[in-house]
């Protein structure tokens, strides 16, 4: 760790951290109480204060109702947002919680009040307080899980959900910048034990950190890693959209139909074997009602459709199906030379909710 990764952040660099948020007309900060995003809002106060004319700044804690110390921390993040003239609010999270994948639910909750509150309020960004340290610990766990590419860029400085950006100004940041920064203010924060709760994947992942540091292997290297790994991503996801065009054009005496993918099956099977794979997996995304479908299932349906295609022109050329299959509610099809995506058709099953056919045929 260099001493800059124990050094306070000063006015100066966090107007560079924050100055694609400048133009914004409202932001809402997402502050849980624990140090990164306490950190977060006491350095985009003191942001704020240096223009006559800044985005608007609401302060909002979701409380998950799973800690009985949460509401109390809620209001300590109330008692310093005040502090620092900034409204809050705190919503909680109602639903049924899960027994088992508690941490995403709650997650995938959390966005979605997050995302409600920045739209009620007029604004256009959520601000979260990702460090570095985050953004190496998500590599990591991606890499165990065996992710691809897409997956191993980690966490993005701006995405979008539901048409509000979500932004991560602080992701090549150390947490330990924030800490000193947050001592030098003299500001309390909350020590949050569910992140050393080693019942969960992350926390102990968080453990080995230390160890993988020893051996070269800190948040800043990890970090780096994801960076490079995103800009290959990004180059891949240039050439898919390249690829995409070649197809379209080839397709152009055929009238389109509404509501499918096509490709011509001899053209598809020249490309190269990731920007195929990205090809199913957009298509199957785009019209598929399941939800994203599973990297590991369109790399197995690529497989089959490989062989399929493998068989020749002649197999695919005669009208006839040679492959149907399903996957995350889409309709994947070879016959007459071309490869179809559709969305599958729903059937109702005896208990009467409608869900898609399963399964090959
Ligand atoms: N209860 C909360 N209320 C408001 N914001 C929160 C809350 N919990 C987390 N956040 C925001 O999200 C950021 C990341 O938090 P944390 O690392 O705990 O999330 P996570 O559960 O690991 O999931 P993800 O990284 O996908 O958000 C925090 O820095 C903070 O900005």
């Amino acid at each position: 760790m260099s001493d800059d990764d124990n050094s306070p952040i000063s006015a100066r660099a966090a107007k560079q951290l924050f100055a694609d948020l400048r133009g914004a007309p409202a932001l809402v900060l997402a502050v849980s109480g624990g140090p990164d995003s306490v950190a977060l809002m006491w350095l985009a106060a003191r942001w704020q204060r240096s223009f006559s004319r800044g985005p608007r700044l609401l302060v909002v804690t979701v409380d998950h109702g799973l800690r009985p110390e949460a509401a109390r921390e809620a209001r300590e993040v109330k008692r310093l947002a005040a502090e620092l003239g900034l409204p809050h609010r705190t919503l909680r999270w109602r639903g049924a919680k899960p027994k088992t994948g508690l941490p995403a639910a709650a997650r995938e909750a959390r966005y979605r009040l997050l995302t409600q509150a920045a739209r009620a309020a007029g604004a256009s960004h959520v601000v979260t307080a990702h460090t570095r340290d985050d953004q190496a610990e998500t590599l990591l766990m991606r890499m165990l899980r065996g992710s691809g590419l897409a997956g191993l860029s980690a966490m993005a400085q701006l995405t979008e959900r539901d048409g509000i950006v979500l932004a991560r100004p602080l992701l090549d940041i150390p947490k330990s910048q924030l800490i000193a920064t947050l001592k030098r203010a003299k500001v309390a924060f909350a020590d949050d034990p569910t992140n050393r709760d080693t019942a969960f994947t992350r926390p102990r992942l968080r453990a080995l950190l230390p160890q993988l540091a020893a051996e070269g292997g800190d948040s800043r290297s990890l970090a780096r890693l994801a960076g490079r790994l995103s800009r290959a991503n990004a180059a891949v996801e240039v050439l898919v959209d390249g690829a995409d065009r070649f197809l379209q054009l080839r397709a152009r005496g055929d009238a389109p139909q509404v509501g499918v993918r096509s490709f011509e099956a001899e053209a598809f099977a020249l490309l190269p074997e990731e920007v195929r794979l990205r090809l199913l997996l957009r298509a199957i995304n785009a019209l598929g009602h399941e939800g994203p479908a599973e990297l590991g299932k369109v790399e197995t349906l690529l497989s089959v459709l490989d062989q399929a295609l493998a068989l020749g022109p002649r197999a695919a050329a005669n009208g006839r199906s040679v492959l149907k299959q399903t996957l995350a509610g889409a309709l994947i099809s070879l016959a007459g030379g071309r490869i179809h995506i559709a969305p599958a058709p729903v059937r109702r099953s005896r208990k009467g909710t409608r869900r898609a056919d399963e399964g090959g045929s």
